[in-house]
């Protein structure tokens, strides 16, 4: 509730339980908030790592963006408190973990799973996009899956909200900085792209441009080098959807609200 958002946490108000998880930047512990018994998600920064990779305002604009975001299927930042060595983040419980464990230990999803898994993706991220807040990072790591085995996305450390195009589009862009003028590409038409590749993986458990060298991966992905394996079969209406989002134009790839529609959805997806 509003009393939470504005609380001012401290690691007393915790018992800290088991690892669930390491990240790059620090662990993941699973924790009971004492007051109310709630069980969270803590995840520890320490603060001289986020000041080394110089990401502190990503995480900042995280928070920031997180804070505004309500959606069944995105999992909820509550709050982040610091003290004189970490900054702590009180996140949501995803009780079932990671889902790329699940996909390593499965091989790949049946099409059933996969187009549950999509469609609720899809549904988070027109939310998102409603919001005008871009994921950018859509992988299977940083997806959950909770208690009662709905998708969640997590880890918006590299989301960024979209900047309003008529602001920059009547503007030049002469005088906008690199970082900008970068960010004036990013449209929310990059999530759709990592949700086609994310669909492939789930079908295939390989990434639809995977190569062994970045060099070679890079080169299938301005191509749209785009191969179905034999193995294992897939319907060819998943193969049609795949294809009307892994599209080089922008502007051409399926939108998402269409992809709730595409037969392939409507038909193996399990009613939210
Ligand atoms: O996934 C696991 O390891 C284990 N696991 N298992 C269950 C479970 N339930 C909830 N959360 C888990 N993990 C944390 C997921 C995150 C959500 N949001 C994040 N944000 C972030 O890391 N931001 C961030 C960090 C460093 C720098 C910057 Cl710029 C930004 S991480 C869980």
């Amino acid at each position: 509730g509003a009393a939470a958002e504005t609380k001012r946490w401290t690691l007393n108000d915790f018992d800290i339980g088991k690892p669930l998880g390491r990240g790059k930047f620090g662990h993941v512990y699973l924790a009971r908030e004492k007051r109310s018994n709630h069980i969270v998600a803590l995840k520890v920064l320490f603060k001289s790592q986020l000041k080394q990779s110089q990401v502190e305002h990503q995480l900042r604009r995280e928070v920031e963006i997180q804070s505004h975001l309500r959606h069944p299927n995105i999992l909820r930042l509550y709050g982040y408190f610091y003290d004189q060595k970490r900054v702590y983040l009180i996140l949501e419980y995803a009780a079932k973990g990671e889902l790329y464990k699940e996909l390593q230990k499965c091989n790949y999803f049946s099409e059933r799973r996969a187009a549950t898994y999509v469609a609720s993706l899809a549904r988070a991220l027109i939310y998102c996009h409603g919001k005008h807040v871009i994921h950018r990072d859509i992988k299977p790591e940083n997806l959950l899956i909770g208690a009662q085995g709905e998708l969640k996305i997590a880890d918006f450390g590299w989301s960024v909200h979209t900047f309003n195009r008529r602001r920059t589009m009547c503007g030049t862009l002469d005088y906008l900085p690199p970082e900008m003028v970068e960010s004036v590409e990013h449209d929310a038409s990059v999530d759709i792209w990592s949700l086609g590749v994310l669909c492939y993986e789930f079908l295939y458990g390989i990434p639809s441009f995977e190569a062994k060298e970045h060099s070679d991966t890079y080169r299938r992905i301005v191509q749209v080098d785009l191969k179905f394996p034999s193995k294992p079969v897939v319907s060819s209406s998943a193969k049609d959807l795949i294809s009307q989002m892994l599209v080089k134009e922008t502007s051409q790839r399926l939108p998402l609200h269409k992809l709730l529609e595409h037969p392939w959805i409507v038909q193996n997806a399990e009613p939210s």
